[in-house]
């Protein structure tokens, strides 16, 4: 049973943001329902209840609503999108002591079995058993009320609920920073201007790289990320170039020292460009995801000794974000460029998709309890 006793008073219905596999979006009621979240009957040890106020849409949402998949991730059933969200909790089964009514918290959407060998040796983002929310087949965090392992909600004081939710995209950067190794000094490229690229980009300023060259073929999101780091050099990626007159110029741009390039596109073209933009040694760790194959530049790779290096989500970063955006090392706030509520999630959902259009960067749901 939870704690109703000190549980602000809640009374909407529970509802959620769904897809299926015939690429519907849509808002519907969902669990749990109202009357569980009160009386707490649903909570299971070590277990919370969080009023979910804040949750970004992740291109990955898009993906999941537009196509249907993500390589092997399959939409195959009505499936509640989100995986970056902030709340208060609303109620703790009794075996929860670290968290406890009304705490503010950041919710981790990873859900990991504690058994395996890269859960017990820290790299828990390859649980064998992961259950990612919003990943199908694992309902995600877009909802008014969501049941959570209270060990996956990290408190975040009075840090806004906005830059709670970001902590998820940061976490993704925050993860590629720790394995690229970027240094101070370092000479930085970073490919694609989307939220996970001007995210890197933030980090990777806070970190002291320098120089730093961003890329995209969207002015705008370049735009963006000259006002965000003013030092950082751009380079607006044209159709019909070679990769490697793309990556001659952008090496170029950095006075031809160019040693990491941290990928946030996942596009084929952009990795080549990247491999050719580097110099002999380097490393091009790739952060975006694309298709289940691609044709690379083996030669060069071999030729120049560098290394293709990949991540996929992050595991312990949230401590870390929370120090960086509490302290002000790390503002985050130009990201957001549009805010919906839950009942017009629809609406959100194609601000985001259409963001040539729209210009939107990080599009955020918002809901009242
Ligand atoms: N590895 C992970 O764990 C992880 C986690 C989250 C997101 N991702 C992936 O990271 C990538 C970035 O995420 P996002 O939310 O910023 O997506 P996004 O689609 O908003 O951003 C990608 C950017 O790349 C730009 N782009 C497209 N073609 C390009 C090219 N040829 N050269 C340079 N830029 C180009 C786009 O214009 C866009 O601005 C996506 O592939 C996403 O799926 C990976
Ligand atoms: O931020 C996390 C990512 O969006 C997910 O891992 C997604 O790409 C696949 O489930
Ligand atoms: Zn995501
Ligand atoms: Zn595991």
């Amino acid at each position: 049973m939870a704690t109703p006793a000190a549980m602000p008073s809640v009374s909407k219905p529970n509802i959620g943001v769904y897809c299926n596999p015939e690429h519907k979006l849509w808002v519907e009621e969902s669990g749990p329902h109202v009357e569980d979240v009160k009386s707490g009957s649903l909570l299971k040890e070590g277990e919370v209840t969080i009023g979910v106020k804040t949750t970004g849409i992740c291109g990955s949402d898009i993906h999941f609503w537009r196509h249907g998949r993500i390589g092997p991730m399959v939409v195959e059933h009505d499936h509640i999108l989100g995986h970056e969200s902030a709340g208060e909790i609303l109620a703790v089964h009794p075996s929860v002591k670290t968290l406890k009514v009304g705490d503010r918290v950041a919710v981790e959407p990873s859900q990991i079995c504690n058994k395996c060998e890269p859960c017990l040796t820290g790299r828990y983002n390859g649980c064998l058993e992961m259950q990612f929310m919003s990943t199908p087949p694992v309902h995600g965090l877009l909802r008014r009320y969501v049941n959570h392992p209270a060990i996956w909600c990290h408190k975040i004081g009075n840090m806004s609920y906005e830059d709670g939710a970001m902590l998820e995209p940061l976490s993704v950067s925050l993860a590629g920073m720790d394995r690229a190794k970027v240094a101070l000094g370092d000479p930085v490229l970073i490919c694609g201007a989307g939220p996970i690229g001007l995210m890197t980009l933030l980090c990777s300023a806070a970190a002291g790289a320098e120089p730093i060259v961003i890329t995209d073929i969207d002015q705008t999101r370049l735009d963006v990320a000259k006002e965000i780091c003013p030092r950082v050099r751009t380079y607006k990626v044209q159709p019909g170039v070679s990769m490697e007159e793309a990556g001659a110029a952008m090496s170029k741009l950095a006075g031809g020292h160019l040693t990491t390039a941290l990928e946030c596109s996942g596009v084929e073209s952009s990795i080549n460009a990247a491999i050719y933009a580097m110099k002999f040694g380097g490393k091009v760790f790739v952060i975006g995801v694309g298709k289940p194959e691609m044709k690379i530049p083996f030669m060069r790779l071999s030729t120049q000794e560098i290394d293709l290096q990949f991540q996929y989500r992050y595991s312990n970063t949230w401590p870390r974000a929370i120090r960086l955006v509490e302290s002000g090392v790390l503002d985050m706030k130009r990201l957001v460029t549009h805010r919906f509520d839950l009942e017009n999630a629809v609406q959100a959902f194609e601000t985001s998709a259409d963001s040539a259009k729209t210009g939107a960067i990080k599009v955020l749901i918002q809901s009242e309890i």
